[in-house]
C-alpha cells in the first residue's frame, strides 16, 4: 500500500480522452476511446498514465517505485461516476405518498395539499445538522458502492434561511468526512412556504434580497437552482432569482418542463444556465434553443419511472445537439433511489440513448454539469484519481445486465474505498 497504484490489465478501459474543454454533443458522446487490457497509473491522488498495459509499465517499471497493484482483469475500468443533481440531505422519507400515487393521487395533488416537498421540509427543519449529516452519510455509502465518486447536492427544504443553512453546513461537513466530493447548490425557490402562500412574489423578493447574499457572503453554495413549475415558481418569477443569483456569482441550474410543458428549457438557454434539468416536457423549440445556448441537459429517468410520467426524449436532444448528462435525482418524493446504474439502464431502454452516451452522461458531461470538466470525468494526465471497476469486460455489458450491481472497486483521490463490493474507508 503506498502513494502509487496500478489498475492493471482491464479488459476495457474506458478514458474519454479529450473532452474536459466542453461537454461532448451529438456523434461526440460515442467518442469514448477504449484500450483493451488498459492499465492505469495514479500517484499521489492524480492520474500519471493511461494506457496499454505493456506501455505503461515499461515507464512504471524504469523508475523502480513500490506500487500497491489491482487486477482489472476480465473488468472495466471507468472515470468515477458523477451525481450532479441530488437532493441528498433531507430528513424522513415519504413511503406513505407512494401509496397515495399508486391509488390515483398525482405528485402535484400531494404538495398542493400541504405534503410532498413541505412534508420533507417539515422534518429537515426539526433535525439537526448532525442527523442530517448521519443519514446523509449513510447514503453517500450507498452511492459509493455503486460507483460513485462525486454527488452534487442541493438545499431546499428549509425555505427559511436556518434551515437552508443548516443542509448547506451539513453538505460542507460531509465534503470533509465522506470521500465523495460534494457540490453544493442553493435551491431556496423549491416550492412556496405556507406562509408566503398568499404573497409568492414576497418570498420570490426574501431569496434574492437576504438568502442569495448570505449565501455568497459566507461561501455556502456555487450554483443556484429554481423548480419552475405551473404552481410552483413561475418563469418571470425563476428568471428574477437566477438573474440576482449570476450577478453574485452563483451559476444557474433550473428545474425545467418537468410535470407541464412551461418554457423552462427556452429560460435556461436564454440566461446562459450551465444546466437545465429534467425535461420531460421540453418542447421542440425548448431543445434548439438548448443546443445553441450549448445548456447541458440533465435527465432524470428515475424520476419519470417512480412518479409513472412520460420519459425525456433524449435521444432527440442528443441528435439536436443538446449535450446531455444523467443523474439519480435521489429525493425522497420522486427518486429515491442512488442507484446510477438503474438510471444507466433506463437511459438506453426509455430514452433510446446509446451504452456509449450513457457512459458520457454519467462521466465527462456530468463532470462539466457541475463545472468540473478540468478536474474529473475522464481518465487524462493530471486529473483526480477517481476510478470505477465493473465487474463486466465491457461497458455495454453494464447496461444489459440490468438490476444487478456490478461495481467492484472504487478508487477515490487515489485511494481504494470500495474493494470487492466492501466499503473499506
Ligand atoms: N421537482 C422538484 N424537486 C425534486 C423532488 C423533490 C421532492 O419531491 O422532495 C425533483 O427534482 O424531482
Ligand atoms: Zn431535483
Amino acid at each position: 500500500m503506498g502513494d502509487t497504484i496500478l489498475i492493471r490489465n482491464a479488459s476495457q478501459l474506458v478514458t474519454l480522452k479529450g473532452s474536459s474543454e466542453a461537454p461532448l454533443t451529438g456523434q461526440g458522446m460515442s467518442n469514448l476511446e477504449i484500450i483493451e487490457n488498459g492499465t492505469v497509473w495514479i500517484k499521489d491522488g492524480v492520474i500519471k498514465a493511461a494506457g496499454r498495459d505493456e506501455q505503461i509499465m515499461a515507464d512504471y517499471e524504469a523508475g523502480n517505485e513500490a506500487a500497491e497493484i489491482i487486477d482489472a482483469r476480465g473488468r472495466l475500468v471507468v472515470p468515477g461516476l458523477i451525481d450532479p443533481h441530488t437532493h441528498l440531505i433531507h430528513a424522513g422519507s415519504r413511503e406513505e405518498e407512494f401509496n397515495m400515487r399508486l391509488s390515483g393521487a398525482t405528485y402535484m395533488d400531494i404538495m398542493n395539499a400541504g405534503g410532498g416537498i413541505h412534508a420533507t421540509a417539515s422534518k429537515t427543519r426539526m433535525a439537526s445538522r448532525e442527523e442530517l449529516f448521519r443519514k446523509a452519510f449513510a447514503n453517500l455509502n450507498e452511492f459509493l458502492l455503486h460507483g460513485v465518486t462525486t454527488v452534487e447536492a442541493k438545499s431546499g427544504y428549509g425555505m427559511e434561511w436556518e434551515t437552508e443553512k443548516k443542509q448547506l453546513l451539513a453538505a460542507k461537513d460531509l465534503n470533509e468526512h465522506h470521500p465523495i466530493d460534494i457540490i453544493s447548490t442553493f435551491m431556496g425557490a423549491h416550492a412556496v412556504p405556507a406562509d408566503y402562500k398568499e404573497r409568492p412574489e414576497e418570498f420570490v423578493d426574501h431569496i434574492i434580497d437576504y438568502m442569495l447574499p448570505k449565501i455568497v457572503e459566507e461561501g455556502l453554495a456555487e450554483f443556484n437552482d429554481v423548480f419552475c413549475e405551473q404552481g410552483v415558481f413561475r418563469p418571470d418569477q425563476a428568471r428574477r432569482i437566477l438573474e440576482a443569483g449570476k450577478k453574485l456569482g452563483l451559476k444557474a441550474k433550473i428545474h425545467a418542463d418537468e410535470i407541464e410543458p412551461y418554457q423552462g428549457a427556452e429560460l435556461a438557454a436564454e440566461l446562459g444556465a450551465i444546466t437545465a434539468d429534467h425535461l420531460l416536457k421540453a418542447t421542440d423549440a425548448g431543445i434548439k434553443r438548448m443546443a445553441e445556448a450549448g445548456v447541458i441537459g440533465v435527465l432524470l429517468p428515475g424520476t419519470a419511472f417512480f412518479l409513472m410520467a412520460e420519459f425525456a426524449n433524449g435521444r432527440k436532444m442528443i441528435d439536436s445537439g443538446v449535450p446531455v448528462a444523467l443523474s439519480t435525482d435521489f429525493n425522497p418524493g420522486s427518486s429515491p433511489t442512488v442507484s446510477l446504474p438503474l438510471i444507466m439502464n433506463l437511459a438506453c431502454l426509455k430514452m433510446g440513448m446509446t451504452p456509449a452516451e450513457v457512459i458520457t452522461a454519467v462521466t465527462i458531461n456530468a463532470a462539466h454539469a457541475i463545472g468540473r470538466g478540468k478536474e474529473i470525468g475522464s481518465i487524462e494526465i493530471g486529473k483526480k484519481g477517481d476510478i470505477t471497476i465493473f465487474n463486466v469486460p465491457n461497458y455495454m455489458k453494464l447496461q444489459y445486465s440490468f438490476g444487478v450491481n456490478h461495481t467492484h472497486t472504487v478508487i477515490k483521490n487515489g485511494r481504494v474505498v470500495v474493494r470487492e463490493r466492501k466499503l473499506v474507508f
